[in-house]
């Protein structure tokens, strides 16, 4: 294990201190203290101090736990071994009497890695056996006041030594978070089930971080449980998928009356499980957390830090629809190998790639016009003056971050919209989490129909655009020919990810 050496940081304030043994080195010391930056191991190694840190930032939780009943019928050995030792809750009917001690297990994700190669997070279990008294109760209780305060530095409430001392606030401390999580077993290649119970579901449990979790049924299942439930009992909703569950989850969002409420109080995070999980990507390489290997990882430390950033959300309309949109909103080859590709799911991210090579083989183009307003025109200006009637036919946009595009011929267009996401596109528990079983339906065809064929009412900001048939203004500029695709980007946190997208471009046949 290798822990960040600060062997000549000033010292901060030391808010607990306590000397353990290490197990396995019977007369090797350690002195432990926690301060506002994070859990100090200092090594007494003949006399010369070494001082390790784990960083608070990387702590993301601790629980006080007793040691299990030993199969075994040896009694040769009076302490457990750190490698044979094993744990369990407090009121489990399976733990050894005889051990009064309590075990504060802090569990870490530090960065591992040598300078020059590429970081990653690694699982750190810090174990520390509270044994000083002879009950288990008094040792339980001074292990509990290292549990409570580092919740509550992790969680950045105030903390003060009354608040330690007082043994009913500290023994009945608990997590006041509740988060809403959503996963879509269908996503990807179908393993969000897998990645939530095998990657996610672990580490909400080591931070005691309970959670309402459901398994979405069909396509918009997530979006109209969105709209109807009280949203207001948890204090984030996970997505657990792809881009297509955050969209549902947004667009379920913006049909409640009380939107704004709802942005304003309750975060929205992803954990990826999709083909694409363009957002997930682009989250983390703006927190500068490694997606790779480990994609769930940056996702599922972030949800539960609940460290929050605002993002950009597009409000798009079509002839027939309004929805909200983020990273970006494209028409036609990239929607034709998102959405075409739906076939091949079970690959995964490859079917991307696979399907962009056929794609290119039989390049298609559109018929198309594109009217956009030069960055160089400020809006503002742009409202008076009208253009002449040739170009007003058709569409009207006043932002220039939003483009309407109509076609004149071809197929039927207006399921080529796609906004970042295919448009078809034993639980560990924590206490207190719950899950609700269902029974799964083909991908895109839930039993949800008349949902899905109701006109659904948009709230939302409203739009400072005249209707899609009003006319422009004369500075808007018109372009019209043959398109093979046009896609538009939208900044997230100013922060462009190029590559989930093939590249921000707009080809036509005019420009070839
Ligand atoms: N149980 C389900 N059965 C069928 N379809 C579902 C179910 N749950 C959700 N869906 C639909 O699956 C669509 C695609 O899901 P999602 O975006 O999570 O995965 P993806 O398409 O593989 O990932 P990405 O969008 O990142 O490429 C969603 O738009 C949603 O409507």
């Amino acid at each position: 294990m290798e822990i960040k050496s600060v062997e000549n940081s000033p010292e901060p304030q030391i808010l607990l201190e306590e000397t353990f043994y290490v197990l396995s080195k019977k007369y090797s010391t350690f002195k432990v203290r926690l301060t506002r930056k994070g859990l100090h191991l200092i090594k007494d190694a003949e006399g010369i101090p070494k001082e390790q840190i784990i960083l608070l930032k990387d702590i993301i939780g601790c629980q006080c736990l007793r040691s299990k009943k030993r199969t075994t019928n040896c009694t040769c050995q009076s302490l457990p071994r750190s490698d044979s030792l094993q744990v369990v809750e407090e009121n489990s009917t399976d733990l050894d009497d005889t051990d009064v001690s309590a075990y504060l297990y802090v569990y870490a994700y530090i960065f591992q890695g040598r300078k020059g190669f590429s970081k990653k997070r690694e699982r750190t279990i810090i174990t520390l056996r509270f044994r000083s008294f002879d009950k288990y109760e008094d040792n339980n209780k001074e292990a509990q006041r290292w549990r409570c305060a580092i919740k509550k530095l992790i969680k950045g409430e105030p903390l003060n030594s009354s608040m330690l001392n007082d043994y009913l606030s500290v023994v009945h401390h608990k997590e006041n978070r509740r988060l809403l999580i959503l996963c879509n077993p269908k996503s990807g290649a179908g393993k969000g089930r897998q990645i939530f119970q095998q990657k996610v579901a672990p580490i909400l449990n080591e931070a005691e971080i309970p959670y309402d979790l459901y398994m979405t049924k069909n396509s918009n299942y997530a979006r109209d449980f969105v709209r109807t439930s009280n949203v207001f009992q948890w204090t984030g909703i996970i997505g657990v998928g792809g881009d297509g569950i955050i969209f549902e989850i947004v667009n379920g969002i913006f049909e409640r009356p009380d939107w704004s409420e709802v942005l304003k109080s309750i975060p929205i995070g992803v954990i990826p499980g999709g083909s694409g999980n363009g957002l997930a990507r682009s989250v983390a390489h703006h927190a500068s957390e490694p997606y790779f290997p480990s994609t769930t990882l940056p996702s599922t430390l972030a949800a539960i830090r609940g460290y929050t950033e605002p993002m950009d959300i597009v409000r798009v309309e079509t002839v027939s629809n309004i929805l909200f949109s983020f990273l970006s909103v494209g028409w036609g080859l990239l929607s034709d190998i998102d959405i075409e590709s739906e076939r091949l799911r079970m690959l995964g991210g490859t079917r991307f790639t696979v399907w962009s090579v056929a794609r290119l083989i039989g390049l298609r183009s559109y018929k198309g016009k594109l009217w956009y307003l030069p960055s160089s025109i400020p809006f503002s200006n742009t409202a008076p003056s009208l253009l002449n009637d040739s170009l007003n036919k058709g569409s009207t946009l006043d932002l220039p971050t939003e483009v309407h595009l109509e076609t004149q011929q071809g197929r039927q267009r207006l399921d080529s919209w796609y906004s970042a996401h295919s448009r078809r596109s034993t639980y560990f528990s924590t206490g207190g989490s719950s899950y609700q079983s269902t029974t799964d339906s083909g991908l895109g065809d839930g039993d949800n129909c008349t949902i899905r064929n109701r006109t659904r009412r948009m709230f939302g900001p409203a739009s400072q655009l005249p209707s899609l048939t009003a006319p422009l203004p004369v500075e808007w500029k018109c372009i019209e020919g043959r398109f093979v695709m046009v896609t538009i980007f939208e900044t997230l946190f100013n922060v462009l990810i190029i590559n989930t997208f093939l590249g921000a471009c707009i080809l036509s046949d005019s420009f070839r």
